[in-house]
C-alpha cells in the first residue's frame, strides 16, 4: 500500500506560489482566516474522555462558518495539520463488536472537502518493521504505509491520541472519502477528503486499497451487513485517488522484492506481512503475531476460521453454545497398554499442511524444507540447540493452529506440550505467550522460567504470563478496540472471561468505560472490575432465573428476575434483610442503568423502537423501584456495618514505634544501596521511603505509590514569600521540608511534604534507577525494577507494621492513619482556615480552592501544617491540646538537628550550622 508520487499534494506558499516554500502555517492562517477563527478552531476539543458514552461529539455550528471561509481543501488540511486539530462535525460511534468504532458525519461535507488528518507517528521502513514485530495484530491495523521520495514510510496511529482519522473504517465498495498524501512543512501527511457530498449521519469510510481485508469477504457474501450504504459496482475510485492493488497482509509486495511501490500502488492499512512472520520466527519475539499472520496468509481455510469466530461474537447465543460445548474439549491423558506400560501415540499437527504426524521434525525436514522457517532451522547442524528450538517452535505453531480450530468447533482433543496423566479439562491448560506450547496452568510458571523462546524484552506487568486459547482467539479478537482487547487479554481465563466475551453488552459496557477512562492505564483495572461484576451477575442469573443475556436484564418484564439475581450475587439474607456485599448491589444498579442506555442506543441505531422503548422503561422502573427493592436495604446494611464497626485508630505508641523502625530501616537500606546497587537493595529503600512518605503525610497510599518521577525531579523549590509573615520556626520548617504536588482523588493536585531524609533517599533512588534495572520507560518514583508498574504503599505498610512490632498493626494502614490525624486534630483549637489547610494536605474535601494563590498557599501549608505532622510523628500532639497553629511551638533544636544532617539542601545552612556546631 502506497501512494504514487504523482498524486502527492504539495501545499505551497499561497503568497509566493513557490512549491519549494512550505507554508509558515501558523502565520499564514492567522492572516488568511483572522485571529478570531483561528482562536475558535483552537478551542475545539477532541477530548474523548469527557464525551457521552459511545458518542464523542464536536459541536457542528461553528464549523460551517469556518468551512465557508476555506477555499482550497489542501490549505484547509495544512491548517488543521499545523494545529493538530480535527475537523468539527464528526462523531465517533461504537458500531458493533465486529467493526468496532467508526467515524460519523454530524454535519454535511461537500465533495472534495478536507475532513481529517490521519494523525500518527511518521516512521521509516525499519522502524515500522520493528513495531510490527512487537505489535498485537489489532494495532497493526492502524499503520498505513506509503511511498515518499522513493522510500517507504509509515504513519503509525496505534497510539490512541483521541484523533478521528485513525478510526475511519474500510469500505471498498462505496467509500465516501479518500485518503491522500500531502506535504506540509516538508513532511508528508495523510489526509482524508470527501469523495462526494456527505450528509449528516453517514459513516465516513475510505477504501483501505485493494487489500485482502478479511471482513470484505463477509460484506460481499452479505453475511454481515457492516455498512448500510448501497453496494456499488465495486469500481475502485478514479486514478489519482490513491487506490490500487495491495494486500491486506501487506507490505510484503512493497518491500519483499525491493520494489518500492509504483504508481499503481495504493494507500492501505496493513497488518502483518509474511516477511514479518519470517522475521518473527527468526528473532522469536512475537510468537502470537507470527502464528496468526502466517495462519491468515497461508490460506483461506485458516482465514475463514478466524473470522467465523468473529461473527460468533455478534450472536451471544451462539457463543454461549460454544461455551457450553467447551466442556466437550479434552486434553487426552497418556495412553497405556493393558499391562500398564506407556504407549507413545501422540500426534503433532504440521503448521504447513495441517496433517497429524508422530515425527514432526522429520516431516518438516523432508516435506517443507523450502519453507523459510524450516530452511532457517535446517541451516543449523543436526542436534544443535538452535535447530531444536526453531523446529520446536514450528511444532508448537502447528499444534496451536490446530487447537484454535478445536476450540472454535467446541469439540475435540487439544494437543498439549506434555500429556497429562489423566484426561483433563481444557480449562486447566493454557498457551505460553512465547513458544505457543499448551501447558497445564499449574505448571506454566515452571515452563515460563525456562521457555527458550522467551525474549528479554521488557514486558508490561502481568503480560509476561501466558495467554489462554480463549484470550487470544476469543470472539473479541476483532472489532473490539485494541485497548479493551488488551484489558481482556490480561484477565484470567475462566468461566467468567468466557461469559464476558460471549455477551456483546458486557463488551459494550467495557468499551464504554474504556472510552471514558482508558487513557489512564491506572484505570484499566477498574474497567476490568466493572466487566467482571456484571459477568458474575450474568452467571448467577443464568443459574437461578430465565435471564440468559445482559440484554434480557433491561427488559421491564424481567425486572423482578434482575432483582433476584442481584440479591443472590450480593449475598442477600432474607431473614435479616441484609447484604453480605451491600456496595456491590449499588454498583450493579449503576452498571445496569448504563447497560439500559447502551441497549437503547443500539436499538435506536438499529431502528428497533420496541427494544429502545423497553430499555427506556427499564430505566424508569429502575428509578422508581430499585431503591425500594434493593438500595434501601443495601444502604441500611452499609450503615449498620459502619455503625457497628469499632473506630480503629492507631495507638500513639504504635505510631512512634513505626516511625522509629522506618527511620532505622531507612538508614540501613540507604547504606546498602549506596554501597551495593542491586535491584533488591533499590526495592528495599524504595519500600521504606514510600512508607515513610505515606505515613508522614497521611496521604492515600495509592496516590503516593503512583507518584511520577517527574513530580520529584521538578519539585517545588520556591523561596519564602516575602509578603507573608512567618515566625522563625515556620521559616525553618519551610526550609526544612520540600513540597511536591501529585495527582490526588478526582485529578486534584495534592501536596506531599518530604523531610530531608526522604529527599536524600529519593535522590539516591533516582540516581540508581538505571543500574538497578528500573526501565527508563517506568514513569513512577517508587518503581518496580524490571517492570513498568509501581510498588504498592499498602503492601509495604502492612509488612512494616507487622515487622516493627506494633500492638495493633492493622491500625497502622494509611486510611486509619488519616482518620487518626483527623481525630487527633480535634484536640487542637484549629480555626476554619487551618482546618481547611489540614484537610487539603490530607486529601479530604476542601471547601475553598485557592488556585489563584498557589504559591503563598503552598508556603503557608508547608509552614503551618508541617508543625502538626511533626507533632504527630513524635507523638506529641496531645501537648498542643486547645492551641491553634500559631501557638504551637516545636523545639527548634530538634529540627535543627535534622537540618544539619541534610547537606544536600544547603539553603540557609550557615546560620543553623553556626548555632549547633559541636564547637
Ligand atoms: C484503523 S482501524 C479502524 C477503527 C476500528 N474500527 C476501531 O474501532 O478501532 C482498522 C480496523 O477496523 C476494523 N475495520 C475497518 N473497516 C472495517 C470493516 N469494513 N468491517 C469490519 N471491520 C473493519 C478492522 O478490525 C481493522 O483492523
Amino acid at each position: 500500500m502506497s501512494f504514487p508520487e504523482a498524486t502527492e499534494q504539495d501545499v505551497t506558499d499561497p503568497v509566493t506560489g513557490d512549491p519549494d516554500e512550505t507554508l509558515d502555517l501558523q502565520d499564514s492562517f492567522q492572516e488568511e482566516r483572522g485571529p478570531l477563527l483561528a482562536a475558535s478552531c483552537m478551542s475545539m476539543s477532541t477530548d474523548h474522555s469527557m464525551g457521552p458514552p459511545f458518542s464523542f461529539k464536536q459541536e457542528a455550528p461553528t464549523d460551517s462558518q469556518a468551512r465557508r471561509m476555506r477555499r482550497c481543501p489542501e490549505t484547509d488540511a495544512a491548517w488543521h495539520i499545523s494545529r493538530l486539530e480535527d475537523e468539527v462535525g464528526l462523531e465517533v460511534r461504537y458500531i458493533d463488536t465486529f467493526k468496532g468504532r467508526g467515524v460519523f458525519a454530524v454535519s454535511a461535507f461537500e465533495e472534495g472537502e478536507f475532513i481529517v488528518e490521519y494523525r500518527g507517528d511518521l516512521i521509516n521502513f525499519e522502524e515500522a518493521q520493528r513495531r510490527r514485530r512487537i505489535y498485537h495484530d489489532a494495532l497493526k491495523g492502524f499503520m498505513i504505509d506509503f511511498i515518499w521520495q522513493g522510500k517507504c514510510w509509515t504513519i503509525d496511529a496505534a497510539l490512541d491520541d483521541g484523533s478521528f482519522g485513525r478510526l475511519f473504517n474500510d469500505d471498498h465498495l462505496n467509500p465516501n472519502c479518500i485518503i491522500k498524501r500531502i506535504i506540509v512543512g516538508r513532511q508528508p501527511h495523510l489526509c482524508i477528503f470527501a469523495m462526494r457530498d456527505i450528509i449528516p449521519g453517514e459513516e465516513l469510510t475510505y477504501t483501505y486499497g485493494d487489500a485482502d481485508c478479511p471482513w470484505r469477504e463477509k460484506v460481499s457474501k452479505g453475511q454481515i451487513g457492516v455498512n448500510s450504504l448501497p453496494q456499488s459496482s465495486g469500481e475502485m475510485p478514479a486514478s489519482g485517488q490513491l487506490c490500487g492493488p495491495t494486500s491486506w497482509r501487506g507490505s510484503t509486495d512493497v518491500h519483499q522484492d525491493g520494489v518500492l511501490c509504483n504508481d499503481s500502488d495504493v494507500c492501505s492499512i496493513v497488518g502483518n506481512s509474511e516477511e514479518d512472520s519470517a522475521a518473527n520466527s527468526s528473532d522469536e519475539s512475537t510468537s502470537e503475531g507470527s502464528a496468526w499472520a502466517h495462519g491468515i496468509s497461508k490460506g483461506k481455510k485458516k482465514e475463514k476460521r478466524i473470522y467465523s469466530e468473529t461473527s460468533n461474537a455478534l450472536e451471544a447465543s451462539k457463543s454461549e453454545e460454544a461455551h457450553q460445548s467447551s466442556s466437550h474439549i479434552l486434553i487426552k491423558g497418556i495412553s497405556k497398554t493393558s499391562r500398564g506400560s506407556r504407549v507413545y501415540d501422540k500426534k503433532q499437527y504440521c503448521f504447513f499442511c495441517c496433517r497429524p504426524l508422530s515425527k514432526i521434525a522429520r516431516h518438516l525436514e523432508q516435506v517443507h524444507s523450502n519453507e523459510p522457517d524450516v530452511a532457517k532451522a535446517l541451516t543449523f547442524p543436526k542436534g544443535s540447540k538452535e535447530r531444536k528450538i526453531l523446529l520446536e517452535h514450528l511444532r508448537n505453531k502447528g499444534n496451536f493452529a490446530y487447537n484454535a480450530e478445536i476450540l472454535e468447533k467446541g469439540q475435540g482433543d487439544l494437543v498439549p506440550c506434555k500429556k497429562p496423566r489423566k484426561d483433563s479439562n481444557s480449562g486447566d491448560f493454557i498457551h505460553c505467550l512465547h513458544c505457543l506450547g499448551l501447558f497445564a496452568k499449574k505448571f506454566l510458571w515452571r515452563h515460563m522460567k525456562q521457555c527458550k523462546l522467551r525474549t528479554n524484552e521488557l514486558s508490561t506487568p502481568g503480560a509476561d504470563k501466558m495467554f489462554s486459547p480463549g484470550a487470544c482467539m476469543g470472539p473479541t479478537a476483532q472489532g473490539v478496540s485494541a485497548g479493551l482487547h488488551e484489558i481482556l487479554r490480561n484477565m484470567n481465563d475462566d468461566e467468567l472471561l468466557l461469559t464476558i466475551k460471549a455477551d456483546p453488552y458486557i463488551i459494550k459496557l467495557g468499551e464504554y468505560f474504556y472510552n471514558k477512562l482508558g487513557a489512564d492505564s491506572g484505570k484499566h483495572a477498574y474497567v476490568r472490575l466493572k466487566m467482571r461484576e456484571v459477568g458474575r451477575l450474568l452467571i448467577q442469573a443464568k443459574k437461578a432465573t430465565p435471564l440468559r443475556r445482559m440484554e434480557d436484564f433491561v427488559d421491564p418484564s424481567n425486572f423482578l428476575h434482575v432483582v433476584t439475581a442481584v440479591k443472590m450475587v450480593c449475598g442477600y439474607d432474607d431473614d435479616k434483610c441484609t447484604f453480605k456485599r451491600p456496595t456491590l448491589a449499588v454498583k450493579l444498579g449503576h452498571s445496569l442503568q448504563k447497560m439500559a442506555f447502551l441497549v437503547s442506543f443500539q436499538a435506536m441505531m438499529d431502528r428497533d423502537s420496541e427494544k429502545a422503548d423497553k430499555a427506556r422503561d427499564f430505566n424508569e422502573m429502575y428509578t422508581t423501584r430499585w431503591c425500594e427493592l434493593l438500595s434501601a436495604n443495601t444502604l441500611r446494611t452499609f450503615r449498620e456495618d459502619k455503625w457497628n464497626a469499632p473506630l480503629v485508630i492507631p495507638f500513639t505508641e504504635d505510631v512512634k514505634m513505626m516511625h522509629l523502625f522506618l527511620d532505622n530501616k531507612q538508614k540501613s537500606t540507604f547504606n546498602d544501596l549506596s554501597s551495593n546497587a542491586t535491584s533488591k537493595n533499590w526495592t528495599c529503600l524504595a519500600k521504606v521511603t514510600l512508607s515513610q512518605v505515606v505515613l508522614f503525610n497521611r496521604r492515600r497510599e495509592g496516590e503516593v505509590s503512583k507518584m511520577p518521577l517527574t513530580s520529584f525531579v521538578c519539585r517545588n523549590t520556591f523561596d519564602l514569600h516575602e509578603d507573608v509573615a512567618f515566625t522563625e520556626l515556620e521559616k525553618k520548617l519551610c526550609r526544612h521540608f520540600t513540597w511536591i504536588e501529585i495527582k490526588g482523588k478526582k485529578g486534584r493536585k495534592v501536596p506531599v511534604l518530604l523531610t530531608p531524609e526522604m529527599q536524600k533517599s529519593m535522590e539516591l533512588l533516582k540516581e540508581k534507577r538505571g543500574v538497578c534495572g528500573v526501565p527508563s520507560e517506568n514513569i513512577y518514583m517508587f518503581a518496580r525494577p524490571s517492570a513498568l508498574s509501581h510498588l504498592r504503599g499498602s503492601d509495604c505498610l502492612r509488612d512494616f507494621a507487622v515487622e516493627c512490632g506494633a500492638k495493633n498493626p492493622k491500625a497502622l494502614l494509611s486510611t486509619k492513619h488519616r482518620k487518626y490525624v483527623a481525630t487527633l486534630s480535634n484536640v487542637l483549637n484549629l480555626n476554619n482556615t487551618e482546618i481547611d489547610r489540614l484537610a487539603d494536605v490530607l486529601g479530604h474535601s476542601i471547601r475553598v480552592q485557592r488556585e489563584d494563590y498557589r504559591l503563598p498557599e503552598g508556603t503557608l501549608q508547608l509552614a503551618k501544617i508541617s508543625k502538626v505532622l511533626m507533632a504527630l510523628e513524635t507523638g506529641r500532639l496531645g501537648e498542643f491540646s486547645g492551641k491553634n497553629l500559631e501557638d504551637i511551638s516545636i523545639d527548634a533544636s530538634e529540627l535543627e538537628a535534622e537540618v544539619s544532617i541534610e547537606h544536600s539542601l544547603d539553603r540557609d545552612e550557615n546560620s543553623s550550622a553556626d548555632r549547633h556546631s559541636p564547637d
